[in-house]
């Protein structure tokens, strides 16, 4: 039997996204720029249709800065605004009130045809827990007016958080669930550590890692571990646990204690500006 779980919050999210699409210009989707697809739900192109669309790719701090410029090109020719971020830094945020306006002029040139003068812009963020929304918004308006917190779910309340004279924003972002039913995306949010480690076989989930590495980007697993690459996998995992000591008591090799330190170094960026997903083009 083939049946989706889908369970009742997650339904009510979605409700509530159909309804505040009611009330919107702008849909301001952030992704996760190592892995741009798999932090999308293609829902979203459904309930946004007829919005203006820009696309954040968040966390681009992480990613490799060759596939991010790939990607923005490869959303750009579908019709989206793309403007890469780290949304705790301030630095971004002018390109994306740039762009806002420029998705927003249309618009706002309809309303003055109409007479309708000055009627701002309104916009809502949208994306996958965990993505960056609550740090995207509390950086952009300039103030902690939302929670952040890197548990997933912590964005509560609700209202319109003036930007300028011309732009309003919904102060709660708009939540969707990835496509879990989808092995290849679940495999890539718990890489970048989206999903509790608890319930994650952290050895297999490595060599997944280390997989990738060795074929997208040559001398990295050298470089920071002394393993050679022409190596499988679990061959490198051992290189890494012997390089950097990972023992157990007796001695005997360490392989989950090796695993956590890859992932580890992975996620915070000190193995390098990393991206997992490749946009289809010929690189
Ligand atoms: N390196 C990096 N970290 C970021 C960036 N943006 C957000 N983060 C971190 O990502 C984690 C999640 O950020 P939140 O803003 O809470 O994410 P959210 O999408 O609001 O999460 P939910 O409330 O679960 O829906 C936090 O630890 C942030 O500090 C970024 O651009 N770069």
């Amino acid at each position: 039997m083939n049946f989706q779980w889908y369970p009742g919050h997650m339904t009510k999210a979605r409700r509530q996204m159909q309804e505040d699409m009611k009330l919107i210009d702008l849909v301001i989707e952030l992704v996760d720029a190592r892995i741009p697809l798999s932090s999308r739900n293609p829902d979203i192109d459904e309930l946004g249709r007829q919005k203006a669309r820009l696309i954040l790719m968040n966390k681009a701090d992480l990613a490799s800065e060759k596939q991010t410029k790939r990607w923005s090109d490869f959303f750009q020719n579908k019709g989206y605004y793309v403007v890469r971020l780290d949304a705790r830094a301030r630095a971004g945020m002018k390109d994306v009130n740039d762009v806002i306006m420029e998705a927003c002029r249309e618009k706002m040139e309809r309303d003055r045809k109409r007479g309708i003068k000055n009627r701002p812009v309104r916009a809502m963020v949208v994306g996958i827990p965990n993505v960056g929304k609550s740090t995207f918004i509390n950086t952009f308006a300039g103030k902690a007016c939302t929670k952040t917190g890197n548990k997933p779910g912590v964005t509560k309340g609700k209202q319109w958080i003036r930007l300028n004279k011309n732009v309003e924003l919904l102060d709660t972002p708009g939540i969707l669930w990835p496509r879990f039913e989808d092995q290849r995306v679940g495999l890539h949010l718990a890489l970048i550590g989206s999903m509790k480690d608890e319930i994650l076989n952290i050895d297999e989930l490595s060599l997944e890692l280390i997989k990738i590495l060795k074929e997208n980007y040559p001398g990295i697993l050298e470089e920071r571990y002394g393993a050679a690459e022409t190596a499988e996998p679990p061959e490198i995992l051992m290189q890494i646990a012997e390089n950097r000591n990972c023992v157990k008591k007796g001695n005997e090799l360490d392989y989950s204690k090796a695993a956590s330190l890859t992932l580890d170094e992975f996620r915070s960026g000190r193995l390098g500006k990393i991206t997992l997903e490749f946009p289809k083009e010929p690189q």
